[in-house]
């Protein structure tokens, strides 16, 4: 038994604020966003919380599989920005599209969180326990970014997209993986700080902070040295040449990234999936969101067989690349 891929969804906010919108309320310019990091709008939730933005991609993902909500036996949800510490967001889009008999847990590894969920994912499948798993990567970051910090608060944006994966005796998805952590780096990118605070504690002087602070610098040299490592590794795992792989999505972080990265592998930039000027940075929701896109346009077709490498960079830190046939 093997886990395949039988469906894809995505869910985006449908308030659209552009460069210039943000030109109107902080320090930036159009022309400064556009020229460092691809970005030209973003999607901003008004009143979606993240439950509700994975619910409605859940649904997108249930109603083209025709699969009801109750054969769903799985629920992970990657998110850096969950509803709650308690209950998971998992739980919540568990409630939102009905999934009685689903177990449901959350995935914190930021932007790698989809990869390392569809990892987690996969390894339960084929323990043969469960049939039909919802994975999903969604975040509302505009809860959590300081608007008063331009340097982070113009990168990122909110949506919601994944796959349905399913536990077949055919050939499955997954070919090859390559998941890493690097724990003695993990300041270099925060978000919701929870430092020991009560009647006996002496932390008067540093209180929550639910903000997200990165150092940009660090975490954009780190990305450009540990992810064309990490791609290589699972074409050399599968025995396979990056010339057979029909398409490299990677976490939308900043569109020079990616270009630097192509560079560095000496494959064309064109063999990258990029969808950044559209949603910006989405943390754990950029790479289904792009998945799905290329899926309804037609551009990528499952059960082709073609084979693709998702890769996942970011807090933690956290890096990780899937090869996988759709
Ligand atoms: O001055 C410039 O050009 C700035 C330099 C700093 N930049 C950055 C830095 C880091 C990231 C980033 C963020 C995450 C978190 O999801 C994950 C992975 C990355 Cl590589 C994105 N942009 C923007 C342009």
């Amino acid at each position: 038994m093997q886990a395949k891929i039988i469906s894809t969804g995505s869910y985006v906010p449908k308030k659209i604020v552009s460069n210039k919108d943000l030109e109107a309320i902080m320090d930036t310019s159009d022309e400064w966003i556009k020229t460092r990091t691809g970005i030209e709008n973003r999607r901003i939730s008004e009143t979606e919380n993240t439950s509700v933005l994975c619910g409605k991609a859940a649904l997108d993902i249930l109603g083209k599989a025709t699969i009801s909500a109750d054969k769903v036996d799985l629920i992970i949800v990657a998110t850096m920005s969950p509803d709650y510490l308690s209950p998971s967001t998992a739980c919540l889009v568990q409630d939102y599209i009905g999934a009685s008999k689903s177990m449901a847990f959350d995935v914190s590894a930021a932007c790698s969180g989809f990869i390392y969920a569809l990892s987690v994912a996969e390894k339960m499948l084929s323990s043969g326990k469960f049939h039909y798993a919802l994975v999903l990567g969604g975040e509302v970051m505009s809860k959590i970014i300081d608007w008063d910090d331009r340097g982070t608060a113009v990168l990122f944006g909110d949506g919601a997209g994944g796959v349905l994966l399913e536990n077949t005796p055919s050939q499955g998805s997954f070919i090859a993986e390559d998941i890493h952590s690097d724990g003695s780096r993990g300041l270099a990118l925060t978000t919701g700080a929870l430092p020991v605070s009560n009647p006996y504690s002496q932390n008067e002087k540093n209180p929550a902070d639910i903000h997200l602070k990165m150092e940009g610098r660090a975490i954009f040299d780190f990305a450009i040295r540990s992810v064309p490592k990490s791609i290589k590794a699972v074409v050399e795992t599968a025995g396979i040449d990056l010339s057979d792989v029909e398409r490299i999505l990677p976490h939308q972080a900043n569109s020079r990234i990616i270009q630097a990265i192509a560079k560095k592998l000496k494959i064309p930039f064109e063999q990258f999936a990029l969808n950044i000027s559209d949603y910006g940075n989405t943390s754990a929701a950029s790479i289904p969101i792009l998945l799905d896109e290329l899926v309804s346009s037609g551009d990528l077709v499952l059960g082709t067989g073609k084979k693709i490498i998702l890769t996942g960079f970011g807090g933690g830190l956290t890096w990780g690349s899937i090869l996988i046939r759709i």
